[in-house]
């Protein structure tokens, strides 16, 4: 690779580490306009060819730190794998795939990620046939590819291991000191991760030339962008908490993690039952629906991401505003690496935890080891669910008054203005408006529908059914969606109210046994039906 230039002014600062100018233009395109502190000390040592230990905040792009490099040594016009990327997780040799090709956009390479779950012969053929130089991939497939000689590492001239505490923590060890015994010993290494503990370090150097241990923040494991709250449940009440909190934040995408698979099966469930937007990620669930649950959840069609750990590490999504632990994790390194979800590239985000009583050494734990402080917050009682109601209400005012033609429900209500107060006719206006979108009458209306009256009768049980924000669906039409689709005969579903999120019907119990079960898994027309029994108010 040769042509080192800068282009322009913005990407002078890039220019300055002497780059390829096709990665510098590259760069301006993505809109790095300067490289990041751990880019900037770490990219002119590893292109001095040395080994590398690189430890920097989390959001803070070490991605680029390593790929940078990685792409500047590769010479495209040699066919055979160059370099080798090793990440924990699938998600994540996906991802750092995407943000290679990215960088390496005008170098004409070939990056492939290749991780479990996917078609071995795919890749196979992928390997063969696209003269593939870099490879991203997570252990256990990488292993399979060496044992069954498709994938082949003696030009291997840099290694990465992305997450390099988790990579040698020890379920992964193993792996990859095989996998590192078929490349070359000449190679260059790189071990980068936001939190690398003293004895991994000591581990490291094993498996390193040499290395620069080059550290950004040792002391801070977390980024001060990320403002950390914690709040007192019970394990009884948590789930009303969180529903509470997800009603009164103001959210755009936020990850949820639990402890275990089963832990986040249910919390989906319990969540979508209540008419939140929510998917879950975990390691049982096949490489289909993982690959369709990150692209929902990237494309805002899911809000809430629930996950276990196999979310923790490295994920980029943009517009996470929320990392919530529902369960606080054991160790504090997953703390800091699932927070570090949100507040990523210089935004803000808000860290939140559910401690219970039993919880609480452990978030003193997290606290001593990140030397940061979590703060206690108060959960939101009905009045602040109201007052952000009311704020909601406020914000769509002012956008419809800014944004749009109001000359014909202006000649509405001019006639009305000489013999009624201005104030009554606008909350009239409204009152009108929110009563026909809810079905209901506002000032009743509780926001977490945990708590709604369910009118359901004895035998009768609770049908739920989310709907996405714009679904504009009628209660006739659902109706006659759910008789179609269930068999139970429209005249046995019982009336049907439309909440901001959430829908709910009732039917006799002998006819939703043969939904439950079958309907909690399958979507009606896009639409996640999930049925529970009644157990609001009247119950
Ligand atoms: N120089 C830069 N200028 C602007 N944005 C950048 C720059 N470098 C990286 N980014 C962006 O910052 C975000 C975070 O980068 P990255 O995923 O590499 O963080 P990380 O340090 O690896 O975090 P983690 O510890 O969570 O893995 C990405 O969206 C990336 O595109
Ligand atoms: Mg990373």
């Amino acid at each position: 690779m040769a042509l080192r230039n800068t282009p322009n002014k913005a990407a002078a600062k890039f220019g300055e580490l002497t780059l390829n100018s096709r990665i510098v233009q590259a760069l301006v395109n993505m809109g790095f306009e300067e490289p990041t502190p751990i880019q900037q000390k770490t990219i002119p040592i590893s292109l001095e060819g040395k080994d590398i230990i690189g430890q920097a905040q989390t959001g803070t792009g070490k991605t680029a730190a390593f790929a940078i490099p990685v792409l500047e040594k590769i010479d495209s016009r040699r066919n055979g794998v160059q370099a080798l990327i090793i990440t924990p997780t699938r998600e994540l040799a996906i991802q750092v795939a995407e943000e290679i090709s990215n960088i390496g956009k005008y170098c004409r390479i070939r990056a492939l990620p290749i991780y479990g779950g996917q078609s071995i012969d795919r890749q196979i053929k992928a390997l063969k046939q696209q003269r593939v130089q870099i490879v991203i991939g997570t252990p256990g497939r990488l292993l399979d590819h060496l044992r069954r000689g498709t994938l082949r590492l003696e030009q291997v001239a840099t290694v990465v291991l992305d997450e390099a505490d988790e990579m040698l923590d020890m379920g992964f060890i193993e792996d990859i000191e095989a996998i590192l015994n078929q490349t070359p010993t000449t190679r260059q290494t790189f071990l980068f991760s936001a939190t690398i503990p003293e004895e991994i370090l000591r581990l490291s150097r094993k498996y390193l030339n040499s290395p620069e241990f080059i550290t950004v923040s040792r002391n801070n494991l977390t980024v001060p962008l990320i403002e950390q709250v914690y709040y007192e449940t019970r394990e009884s009440t948590k789930l009303d908490a969180l529903a509470r909190l997800l009603d009164a934040l103001d959210i755009s995408l936020a990850i949820i993690f639990c402890r275990t698979k089963r832990g986040v099966d249910e919390l989906v469930a319990s969540l979508q039952v209540r008419g939140y937007q929510a998917a879950g990620l975990h390691g049982d669930l096949s490489q289909y629906q993982r690959n369709h649950v990150m692209r929902q959840f990237k494309a805002g069609q899911v809000e809430f991401l629930v996950a276990t750990d196999v979310a923790a590490r490295g994920l980029d999504i943009e517009n996470v505003s929320h990392v919530i632990n529902f369960d606080v994790p054991q160790d504090p390194e997953f703390y800091v690496h699932r927070i570090g979800r949100t507040g990523r590239a210089g935004k803000t985000g808000m860290a939140i935890s559910l401690v219970s009583p039993r919880d609480f050494r452990q978030l003193r734990l997290i606290e001593k080891i990140t030397k940061s402080r979590v703060k206690r917050e108060h959960l939101p009682g009905l009045a602040d669910l109201t007052e952000r109601r009311k704020e909601m209400i406020k914000s769509q005012l002012i956008r419809v008054i800014e944004d749009s033609n109001l000359a014909y429900y202006r000649s509405v209500v001019d006639p009305l203005v000489d013999e009624y107060d201005p104030i009554d006719i606008a909350a009239a206006a409204l009152k009108l408006g929110y009563d026909l979108e809810t079905g209901d009458d506002i000032e009743k209306t509780e926001s977490s529908p945990a708590y709604y009256d369910t009118g359901a009768g004895p035998g009768m049980v609770r049908l739920f059914m989310t709907l996405g924000r714009k679904d504009n669906i009628s209660p006739g039409e659902l109706v006659r969606v759910l008789s179609e689709e269930t068999g139970i005969p429209e005249h046995m579903v019982g009336d049907v109210r439309i909440y901001e999120k959430f829908t709910f019907t009732e039917v006799p119990e002998e006819w939703a046994n043969c939904v439950i079960g079958s309907l909690n898994k399958q979507s009606i027309k896009g639409r996640r039906i999930c049925v529970e029994p009644a157990r609001g108010r009247n119950n």
